[in-house]
């Protein structure tokens, strides 16, 4: 009988844990992180001649993901005011109570210790240190300081999300090379028009928040110009890879197809907007990253 009546506890108890593990694992921004991972890969890839050592891709790759995850749960919890002020976050696991920042505070450590441990160990000492200064330039760079004090945040603390390609031929090669910072470079010009164009739709939040967003300071209009801006700029440093040789025709024709379509979303954005034009470029934007550096590896290996 008592074995019946303990039934009813277990399954609290279990699902009380898989509540929390999913709060741990929505502070770590999984999405965001596999995007960042998937251009490391592409790094390390285009940095091995013929298939890269699987075993070091494999490593390299957790202790990238556990690294950055841990920066993005510093975010989750320095971030926890402004976040509970703001409709798209405030159902988050801190401001919506799900754990408390004792909680989030040390599985961020722990997560951020246990990657560049990981790094240091298995990779080398360059990739690990790299990686955590990404974690400082965003968790800290970005998110203590710039975030609050210019429209300017996202365009420099762009850097550290770019990171990620370089990481990835930190990995292979113990040093950084000029196609890695190419491929950086792309991010870092991608990263403007992604945002901004969130930014957009989401104005009233961000206003709401007080922080000092570029379509709030500068309004929607001349942000909607420079996301236009960018995504020309984008278009052009796309071509890079090609005009340098390091990748062929086929990066060069999907590259074109990408950016002439992220054009197309930032030139409605500017002159023919509706409601959702600035989310869906937005969502495009992810989409263009993705298929860009797949287009990149499938090119690498024809
Ligand atoms: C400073 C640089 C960046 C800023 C300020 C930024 C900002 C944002 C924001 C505010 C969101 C919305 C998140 C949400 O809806 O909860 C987002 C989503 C996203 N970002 Fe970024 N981002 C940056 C860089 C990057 C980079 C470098 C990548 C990947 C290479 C990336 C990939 C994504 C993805 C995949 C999503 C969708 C997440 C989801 O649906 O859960 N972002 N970004
Ligand atoms: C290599 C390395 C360790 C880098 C860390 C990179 C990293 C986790 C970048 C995430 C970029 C991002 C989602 C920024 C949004 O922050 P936000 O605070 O403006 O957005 P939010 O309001 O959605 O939290």
């Amino acid at each position: 009988m008592d074995g019946y009546k303990r039934i009813p506890t277990v399954a609290a108890s279990v699902g009380e844990a898989l509540t929390l593990g999913r709060a741990f694992w929505q502070l770590t921004k999984p999405r965001v992180v596999a995007l960042l991972v998937l251009t490391a890969w592409v790094g390390m890839m285009l940095a091995s001649a013929g298939l890269p050592d699987l075993a070091l891709m494999a490593l390299a790759s957790l202790g990238i993901a556990m690294v950055s995850g841990a920066a993005a749960a510093f975010n989750h919890v320095l971030d926890q005011k402004i976040d509970a002020r703001m409709a798209r976050t405030r159902m988050r696991p801190l401001p919506a109570g799900r754990l408390s920042s004792v909680q989030a505070v040390s599985f961020a450590f722990a997560l951020a210790g246990a990657g560049f441990a990981l790094l240091l160990v298995a990779v080398n000492a360059l990739t690990a240190w790299l990686t955590l200064a990404g974690l400082f330039g965003y968790a800290v760079v970005y998110t203590v300081f710039l975030k609050r004090a210019t429209p300017q945040n996202i365009v420099i603390g762009g850097v550290a999300g770019a990171l990620p390609p370089v990481l990835g031929w930190t990995a292979m090669t113990g040093s950084v090379g000029a196609e890695a910072l190419l491929l950086m470079m792309i991010i870092f010009t991608w990263t403007p028009p992604h945002f901004w164009a969130l930014a957009i739709h989401r104005v009233e939040d961000y206003r709401r928040a007080g922080l000092p967003m570029l379509p709030v300071t500068h309004g929607i209009a001349f942000t909607r110009t420079l996301v236009l801006l960018y995504t020309v700029l984008l278009l052009a440093v796309c071509l890079l890879p090609y005009l340098v040789g390091m990748s062929g025709l086929f990066y060069l024709v999907g590259s074109l197809v990408l950016n002439l379509q992220f054009l197309r979303h930032a030139w409605r954005l500017k002159f023919a907007p509706h409601a959702d034009t600035a989310i869906r470029t937005f969502r495009f934007s992810i989409t263009h990253l993705m298929l860009l550096f797949l287009v990149l590896l499938a090119d690498h290996y024809l």
